[in-house]
């Protein structure tokens, strides 16, 4: 007898290996500015964090997605700089302009206290557990946090940048001080992820969203490592735990990373062709991605002609379908409609 109590979940199963008919599909950044009702909601919660750390709108703003579409995953809502924050850094959002912290380099790493972060940590830990609770029993929980070198970045160059160079002159001039940054980024992301899956979530990404600009050996030490300590840290409390890594911009470093971290899924980003990851990624490695969320806004023949071709390449193995990268505030939401519509097969 099938047990009916535990029902299936597609996008799970996906990232534990299994292929699916259709592909299952969430999108980065589903919760967000595109949506009316999100624009609604951001205004009644002041600034920014408070909206991710008052569980009533959190749990509302995740939830906005999956009643306009027919989504796999719920993904908390949250942000990568919310671990910084809990850590005791300065961190403001800057209408217009983005995150702004007061840098690490200025203040020095003593104002960072980790034994309180999780504490702070707890509104959003109680987002998880509500959203579980509300949720369709069909629908994967998508938790997550920043990965180290990219929450690094913005705690070193107070903002973001195109080229990272603020974090990279540091990790190369102190190497010990940049080292232990480093190290109670991967402590405090692995106790975070713990209790994200003690609260229910299912699955966990690691946003590694500023993989790009570093050579191999800045990536095996700032990227690889640290994302594979995460991995085997978590795994050490709740053994089998499910990663989606998503290193954007790691381009010929993949195959290194897929193989070394551990993750049982890759996030891949669109400028990764097709045939090349059929090849340089081992064949039953499941993916997610990769449209470029600049075709989901211009829409039309283009959009569903991508879309296909996706799908068809990645056809022989576990997939997720998802931008690759974070949609836009410009999407239309109707290009949304076409997009899960096509990968349902509708
Ligand atoms: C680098 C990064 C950040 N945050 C995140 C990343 C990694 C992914 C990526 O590369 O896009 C991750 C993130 N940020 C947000 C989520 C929520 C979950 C989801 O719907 O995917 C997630 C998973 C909400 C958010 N995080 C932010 C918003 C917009 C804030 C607003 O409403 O004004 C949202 C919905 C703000 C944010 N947060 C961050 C930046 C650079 C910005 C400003 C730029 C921007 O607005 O896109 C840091």
């Amino acid at each position: 007898m099938t047990d009916t109590s535990r029902p299936e979940r597609a996008l799970l199963n996906t990232v534990l290996g299994q292929r699916q008919e259709r592909p299952p599909i969430w999108i980065m950044r589903q919760a967000g500015r595109y949506l009316p009702e999100y624009r609604e909601t951001r205004t009644k919660a002041g600034n920014f964090l408070d909206l991710c750390y008052t569980p009533d709108l959190a749990v509302e703003v995740t939830l906005q997605p999956l009643r306009r579409f027919d989504l796999d995953a719920a993904i908390l809502f949250s942000d990568i700089l919310v671990v910084p924050d809990a850590l005791g850094q300065s961190v403001r959002f800057a209408t217009g302009e983005g995150p702004l912290l007061e840098p690490v380099t200025e203040t020095g790493l003593g104002v960072l206290r980790p034994e309180q972060a999780l504490e702070r940590l707890a509104p959003v830990l109680e987002t998880v557990s509500r959203l579980r609770g509300t949720i369709d029993a069909d629908k994967t929980l998508i938790g997550f946090c920043g990965s180290p070198w990219t929450v690094a970045t913005y705690m070193i160059g107070g903002r973001g940048s195109p080229d990272q160079a603020a974090a990279r002159l540091y990790a190369l001039r102190h190497p010990e001080d940049f080292a232990r940054l480093i190290d109670i980024l991967v402590d405090t992301s692995i106790s975070y992820l713990v209790a994200q899956f003690n609260a229910g979530a299912d699955v966990v990404q690691l946003f590694e969203s500023w993989a790009l600009n570093l050579d191999e050996v800045a990536f095996a030490n700032w990227v690889i490592e640290p994302n594979r300590r995460i991995v085997e840290g978590v795994r050490r409390v709740i053994p089998d735990a499910p990663f989606i890594g998503f290193p954007r911009g790691a381009a010929g470093n993949l195959p290194a990373y897929a193989a070394a971290t551990g993750v049982n899924a890759l996030g891949l980003d669109y400028a990764t062709p097709l045939g090349w990851a059929g090849s340089a990624l081992p064949s039953a490695l499941p993916v997610q991605g990769n449209l470029d969320p600049l075709r989901l806004v211009a829409g039309g023949e283009q959009l569903d002609r991508r879309v296909d071709e996706i799908i068809a390449g990645f056809s022989n193995r576990p997939h997720i379908f998802n931008l690759g990268h974070g949609i836009v505030p410009e999407t239309p939401i109707a290009h949304v409609e076409r997009l899960v519509a096509r990968v349902k097969g509708r």
